[in-house]
């Protein structure tokens, strides 16, 4: 890749493994490119001090997952050619360039089960380093900010299934730190208004900046995942013209936060696959956040079965194809914060 050609082939160079000639270079209005590893760009902004907020926007760390890349593209396009003044440090990851040049969710392992230290687990897979890399480089690109800055991190998906609620967010859990309201109403000015919120620590890469890098992190899942090409963009505007609106500095006031306005839901319990008699009694049709009647058996894995209470609860991500000892889907119910 040569220097001053740098947006789509940036995804272009990442998808074929091509380096830049030069590790940093000028983009138009004063914004400089840093080029750290293979699908990570850091762009810093021409104004930088104590108060510029540092953005992490990851994607494609399910390669098939091409929307948010091509949203996240065109982006990177628009601030390089001047289109788009960058008012934040931002970093962009494209997270694992070889399923996405596959068009497959992972090649060995599915990667968002191997941040927050998984990856030590399964050192043969080639998500695993990959995993690390990105871990490393969020790490040090939060290590190195400002005590007054914000820190941020959204993780941009699509899901396998349709879904009752096209577009949400997930929560990783907080330990002990609060919900950010105003980051729950910037959902809502990008069209987001579901929002799980996850009850356990996870191997996700949100779990691992929020929980290590101080982030207010979220995963958005934004529509149905597609191949390349095949994605109609109009629908992923809410969250293109939210980032724009960021990444550029333009904060305008939200409204103060009410439960009413969300459907927000708690992570109850997840389906694990333990073994191959693992059996889902739910078609593939069936969309995310279906409710589940009282009683249904949703699985059943050798002596456990994992039953349906209440007529509240609902199904999200049931996949009865992932590997043994992984989340095979996740019991939800209503909550208010
Ligand atoms: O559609 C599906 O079944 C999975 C979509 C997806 O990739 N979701 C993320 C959610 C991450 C989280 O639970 O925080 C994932 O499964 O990694
Ligand atoms: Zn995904």
């Amino acid at each position: 890749m040569n220097q001053p050609s740098l947006s789509y082939d940036f995804l272009t160079a990442t998808l074929q493994d091509q380096p830049p000639v030069a590790r940093e270079w000028p983009l138009a209005n004063g914004v400089t490119a840093r080029w750290r590893e293979r699908g990570i760009l850091e762009l810093v902004p021409p104004q930088l001090d104590d108060h510029t907020d540092r953005v992490l926007i990851s994607c494609g760390v399910h390669g098939n997952e091409t929307a948010p890349i091509e949203v996240a593209n065109g982006i990177l396009r628009d601030i390089e050619q001047g289109r788009l003044p960058l008012a934040v440090h931002l970093l962009l990851m494209f997270g694992n360039p070889d399923a996405m040049q596959a068009g497959e969710r992972y090649l060995d392992y599915d990667m968002n089960r191997l941040f927050n230290g998984q990856h030590a687990k399964h050192p043969a897979t080639r998500e695993a380093q990959r995993a690390a890399v990105l871990e490393n480089a969020a790490a040090a690109f939060f290590e190195q900010a400002p005590n007054g800055c914000q820190r941020l991190h959204y993780d941009l998906h699509t899901a396998i299934r349709g879904s009752v609620f096209e577009r949400f967010a997930i929560y990783p859990y907080l330990h002990e730190r609060d919900y950010n309201r105003e980051q729950l109403c910037w959902l809502e000015s990008a069209d987001i208004t579901t929002v799980l919120l996850h009850s356990q620590p996870a191997a996700t890469f949100t779990y691992y900046t929020s929980r290590h890098c101080q982030t207010d992190a979220l995963t958005l899942e934004l529509g149905k995942a597609r191949p390349f090409g095949q994605n109609d963009l109009s629908r992923f505007e809410g969250i293109n013209q939210a980032l724009r609106r960021l990444l550029s500095g333009q904060r305008d006031p939200l409204p103060a936060f009410a439960n009413e306005r969300f459907q927000l839901f708690r992570a109850k319990y997840d389906l694990v696959k333990h073994s191959d008699q693992f059996r889902l009694y739910l078609h593939d049709q069936v969309e995310n956040f279906t409710l589940l009647e009282d009683g249904f058996v949703i699985a059943e894995d050798q002596d456990v079965r994992y039953q349906a209470h209440g007529g509240n609860e609902r199904i999200l991500f049931p996949n009865p194809k992932v590997g043994n000892g992984l989340r095979a889907g996740i019991v939800i119910e209503p909550v208010a914060i």
